[in-house]
């Protein structure tokens, strides 16, 4: 398939002042369903990636973005569809977070995240929170 149909998302690695990752699972009928993920979604065209990283923590997590950094790019196919991850660490945050989606959610250290089944694309995510 031609890289034109890479499905390119924004996706957020929340922390909070205690050092816990919020990660939530996605629905069971979604792409990747029954996994857990880090918030985000889908960049729209006409849009940058941090505005769809703020738009999509907003709409998933009540969650307002106050600043964060580029973390990690990760392309990886899915037998069913191509994904290019653009992680972002979310450094500064207000809002009551939640999941807004009916979604399970949670915080955990990072240690714990192992502990999650992901979708394979977030194996690298683990490592490099693991890492730092
Ligand atoms: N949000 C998110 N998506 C991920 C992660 N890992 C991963 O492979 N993906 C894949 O990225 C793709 C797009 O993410 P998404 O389903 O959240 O997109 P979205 O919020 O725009 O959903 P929508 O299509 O219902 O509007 C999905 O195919 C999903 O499986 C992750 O950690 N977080
Ligand atoms: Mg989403």
């Amino acid at each position: 398939m031609a890289s034109s149909n890479r499905v390119h998302v924004a996706v957020g690695v929340i922390e909070d002042d205690n050092g816990h990752i919020f990660i939530s699972c996605r629905h069971p009928h979604l792409h990747q369903g029954g996994k857990w993920e880090f918030p985000g979604g889908k960049v729209e065209a006409n849009e940058s990636v941090y505005e769809a990283l703020c738009r999509e923590l907003q709409e998933e997590c009540n969650l307002t973005v106050q600043q964060a950094c580029p973390l990690t790019v990760i392309t990886h196919d899915y037998s069913d569809k191509q994904v290019l991850l653009d992680v972002w660490m979310v450094t500064a945050f207000s809002g009551s977070v939640s999941q807004q989606e009916g979604q399970q959610w949670r915080w955990v250290p990072v240690y714990e995240l192992d502990a999650y089944p992901f979708p394979p694309a977030n194996q690298p995510i683990i490592e490099v929170l693991q890492r730092r």
